[in-house]
């Protein structure tokens, strides 16, 4: 199976969660389960943009009432009339401009005077920006801090969302340490600290990081088996350093014997490719990532972060298409994932990808302009 083709996969296989509804505060990182659509015109009303006066016809004016933003005027302006009006407050009726304070002169007679302003001018007029009803975001998307900000401005307390996939880490290997510099043959476990970092990321929230034994299941259901049956309540159990062949490589076994679903098994790509995707039983995913730590990660981009989209409801961003420089070991007949950093236009591979060294990912950097909006020459959409 092609890299691409494993993504689109891992993404296809999942429905979306149940959604829910959350208060706003609640809602950051989270995913729209229904279109956004304003409960109001934006602005609701016609807004002054500039302290000044609110002038009709040609002056001088005569000045009517002081209007203050959140206390509305109810009258009418005639011909050289006017309020003296505050950014933010509402403009009243009859009002063809606001002449910015700046500009405005007193005469003797305590009217104002000045340039005429064109229509229109300094005010902000309701709905144009968007009026009532109109859907301004797509269900689906993520929400971010301005969306927030968005869905407030539209009269929203709360919003349909889907949560956050709930996944559980098993590492395995009774060679791994997990604090301190190991001793000889020994090996620091760097896949339970990186990867409820990673969960996070892609939009998904950690239960748990459990270190399983590498042997079989014995009679007190210890080993790999118990420990998948023990996680309970997550959607997805992810599980390193047990997908190759080797004698105390269980995880193919296990979920042969359980009678799971093979979605994805083996991915021809470099690193990563003993990666794996199981349905063990409806609803409940296991995703096996290879021990070596590089390989984990991309085995985890690959397969985990569209998994936790489709659970979350969200597309598949496309893949953008660049030019890139630096060293990278061809891979006939497979991908090879290699780390980047941007260079301007470019991708720069940045050195130390082997599958088992960590020492260039984390220079690598994600695009700094979205592929729908960078120039087209160099961001065409990978097929
Ligand atoms: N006969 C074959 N052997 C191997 C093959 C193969 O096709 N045939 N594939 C190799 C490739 S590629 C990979 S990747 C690994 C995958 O093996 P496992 O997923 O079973 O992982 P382990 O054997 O347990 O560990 C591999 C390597 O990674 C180190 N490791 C494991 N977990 C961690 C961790 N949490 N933090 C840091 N390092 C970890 C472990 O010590 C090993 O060095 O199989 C190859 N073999
Ligand atoms: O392909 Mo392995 O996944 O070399 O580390």
């Amino acid at each position: 199976m092609s890299w691409a083709e494993a993504r689109l996969l891992a993404h296809g296989a999942a429905r979306p969660l149940t959604a829910r509804t959350v208060p706003l505060r609640d809602a950051a990182g989270l995913a729209l389960a229904d279109g956004l659509a304003t409960l109001q015109p934006l602005p609701g009303f016609d807004t002054a943009a500039m302290d000044g006066y609110a002038v009709s016809g040609t002056g001088p004016w005569r000045i009517r009432a002081a209007v203050r933003a959140g206390a509305p005027w109810a009258g009418v302006l005639g011909p050289a009339e006017c309020v003296e009006i505050s950014t933010g407050a509402g403009v009243p009726a009859g009002a063809r401009a606001v002449l910015p304070l700046e500009s405005a002169l007193t005469t003797a007679d305590g009217r104002v005077s000045g340039p005429v302003p064109p229509p229109g001018r300094h005010i902000r007029r309701t709905g144009e920006d968007a009026p009532a009803g109109r859907r301004l975001a797509p269900a689906g998307t993520r929400i971010g801090p301005a969306l927030l900000g968005l869905a407030a401005a539209c009269g929203h307390d709360s919003l349909r969302v889907r949560p956050r996939p709930r996944v559980g880490v098993l590492v395995t290997g009774d060679e791994l340490e997990h604090t301190g510099v190991p001793g000889p043959g020994r090996v620091r476990d760097a896949l339970g600290p990186l990867l409820p970092a990673l969960v996070a990321e892609l939009g998904g929230e950690t239960e748990g990081v459990r270190h399983v034994p590498d042997g079989p299941a014995g009679a007190s259901g210890s080993g790999l088996s118990g420990a998948v049956r023990a996680v309970r309540g997550a959607d997805v159990v992810v599980v390193t350093g047990s997908t190759s062949v080797g004698a105390t490589d269980q995880l193919r076994r296990l979920l042969e014997a359980a009678g799971a679903r093979m979605v994805v098994d083996t991915v021809a790509c470099r690193p990563g490719h003993p990666m794996l995707l199981a349905e063990l039983a409806p609803d409940r995913w296991v995703v096996g990532l290879p021990g070596n730590p590089y390989a984990a990660l991309v085995a985890a981009r690959t397969l985990l972060g569209p998994l936790i989209a489709a659970l979350s409801g969200r597309t598949l961003d496309p893949l953008p298409c660049v030019p890139v420089h630096g060293r990278a070991r061809p891979a006939p007949g497979a991908t090879r994932l290699v780390p980047v950093a941007w260079d301007g236009a470019r991708a720069r591979i940045t050195e130390g990808h082997g599958a088992a060294f960590l020492r260039g990912p984390p220079w690598a950097t994600r695009s700094p302009r979205s592929p729908r909006t960078g120039p087209t020459a160099v961001r065409r959409p990978c097929s």
